[in-house]
């Protein structure tokens, strides 16, 4: 080959990445970028891989102000004024490329981009989720406290810190909880993981009938990390498994042992009828039906299945061990939610019913002070401009950009907030309008969290029993107990805490 051709094949990345920069057919070159932003998706698919995405965004925001252009076609507005435009009703707005990462089995309501697609599914969905159905979820969730309970105590019985307290790492027991509730709401019966106290869930295959276990928050917490990199640049998906790179071969393979995991548990229940007669998640899936009276289809509730047990998993256990975390770091916080606590249950030291604690202002504050400050969904959700363009805080947006509203940069406004970086309960007793209107732990509009109602039930009754029952502190030695020491987080679609070692001891004899 003559050297011209070698100049020519060595000039082809420049012009794919540079060209669209020159043409700027868009029009973002008039915002400000950390290099190469805006010239490849690298940028940002390099901080998603080191799990740091919605502080790197942060930080540019700090140096670039309301705007950062952080993928060739991706603008971060940092500014509450932008919520209502790109994830409210009526505005066209719809989730962009980034939610191809996740697809497996096939699209549920998490992942499906197209709108008529989606409102058919979210009619069908929502009824599992209203105020009336969550509450028949409550026996549920109960019984695993009770197990959790069982489990506390066991621990108490055997301190090994000093003040009889006992050492364990809080993420790892708020995770059991969590995944044992959603395994028991949407497949019938719970993944064991309370009772062995171990990551570990029990899988049958359909075909063979055989029996193995999956670590089934790994499987999740690796799948959360690699589709949420890989959203970033979501055309390497279909090379990812033939990276030189572990999180990626491994990701991948804990996608398909995800699947395999809500394919099988649907299996028991559609095929065996085990756990038939209950009013559970499945059940309702099952008996949901679109304006046409059509239920969803073999396939679909296998996929809807898989969506609930991502989605109604993490997010909850990665609240309540930061929330633990910010409640031992902040004085006079654990005092006050027991002393509420204590005020409703009248001495009553078994796990709390709803009922009896769901007036409780505090604990409430509590739980939304946890999700402003920790915010596991932190990442700006990526959102398309609808194809006539639109003005956003002053900006016009040409058609097929993609905006996002990054939630830990509005959580963490001083300008907002005040005293943003400050664990401050007392603050949502009196909220300020523009408080109100950029709180969006669950985001907004159309693409909300559908299982709102669930969590906030799950939390309440999670968190009254674990400051009613128990006295906490941070287990010796331990960093996060330092003055100032930052929660260790990783970030993939979720920030997740790292570990939190505590100390545990019963609060009676
Ligand atoms: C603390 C707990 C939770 C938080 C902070 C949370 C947060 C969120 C957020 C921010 C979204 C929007 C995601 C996006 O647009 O990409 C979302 C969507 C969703 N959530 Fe949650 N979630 C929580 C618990 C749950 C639970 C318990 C369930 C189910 C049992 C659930 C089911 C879903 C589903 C199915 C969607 C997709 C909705 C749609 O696109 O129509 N979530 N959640």
């Amino acid at each position: 080959m003559a050297y011209t051709t070698y100049i020519l094949i060595g000039l082809l990345p420049l012009v794919y990445y540079l060209l669209p920069y020159i043409v700027d057919a868009k029009k973002l070159r008039r915002f400000n970028a950390p290099f190469p932003a805006a010239f490849s998706d690298f940028w940002l698919f390099w901080q998603a891989r080191k799990g740091v995405r919605h502080f790197a965004v942060h930080d540019m925001h700090k140096k670039y102000g309301k705007f950062v252009r952080i993928q060739p076609e991706h603008i971060s507005v940092a500014d509450p004024a932008a919520i209502p435009i790109v994830y409210g009703h009526g505005t066209g707005f719809l989730k962009s490329d980034y939610y191809d990462a996740f697809v497996s089995i096939q699209r549920g309501l998490f992942n499906t981009r197209d709108r008529a697609e989606h409102t058919r599914k979210r009619k069908t969905i929502s009824h599992v989720f209203s105020t009336k159905s969550v509450l028949q979820f409550e026996p549920y969730i109960h019984h695993n406290l009770e197990l959790l309970a069982k489990q506390f105590n066991k621990m108490s019985d055997s301190p090994d810190l000093s003040g009889s307290y006992h050492k364990l790492d809080i993420l790892h027991w708020t995770n059991y909880l969590a995944f044992d509730i959603i395994s028991d709401l949407t497949f019938g019966s719970p993944f064991g993981m309370l009772e062995s106290g171990k990551d570990q869930a029990f899988v049958k295959d359909p075909a063979t009938g055989k029996v193995t276990t999956a670590p089934a928050i790994q499987v999740l917490n690796r799948r959360g990390e690699v589709s949420g990199t890989l959203g970033c640049a979501p055309w390497v998906k279909q090379f990812a498994k033939y990276l030189p790179d572990k999180f990626f071969t491994e990701g991948v393979k804990a996608v398909e042992d995800l699947a395999g995991i809500a394919i099988a548990r649907v299996s028991d229940r559609l095929d065996h009828g085990i756990g038939n007669e209950r009013e559970d998640l499945l059940k309702k899936l099952m008996d949901g039906r679109d304006e046409h009276g059509k239920p969803l289809g073999r396939k679909e509730t296998e996929a809807e299945a898989l969506t609930m047990l991502i989605a109604g998993s993490d997010t909850t256990s990665n609240t309540l061990c930061s929330l633990m975390y910010w409640v031992l770091r902040t004085p006079g916080v654990l005092e006050s939610l027991q002393k509420e606590l204590d005020e409703a249950l009248q001495g009553d030291w078994s796990v709390p019913n709803y009922a009896a604690i769901k007036d409780c202002k505090y604990l409430r504050a509590v739980i939304n002070e946890t999700l402003r400050i920790h915010s596991t969904s932190s990442l700006g959700l990526p959102r398309v401009v609808p194809p006539k363009g639109y003005t956003v805080c002053g900006e016009f947006f040409e058609g097929g950009t993609v905006l996002s509203v990054p939630s830990y940069t509005i959580h963490h406004s001083d300008e907002i907030w005040g005293d943003a970086s400050a664990f401050r309960p007392e603050r949502w007793f009196n909220l300020t309008e523009l408080q109100k209107k950029s709180f969006i732990p669950f985001s907004v509009g159309p693409r909300a969290c559908v299982g709102q109602n669930v969590a906030e039930l799950e939390m309440i009754t999670i968190v009254a029993t674990m400051f009613s029952g128990w006295d906490w502190k941070f287990a010796e030695g331990e960093k996060q107990g330092l003055p100032g020491a930052p929660l260790d987080t990783v970030e993939g679609f979720l920030r997740k805490p790292l570990g939190l070692n505590v100390g545990i001891k019963r609060r009676r004899a």
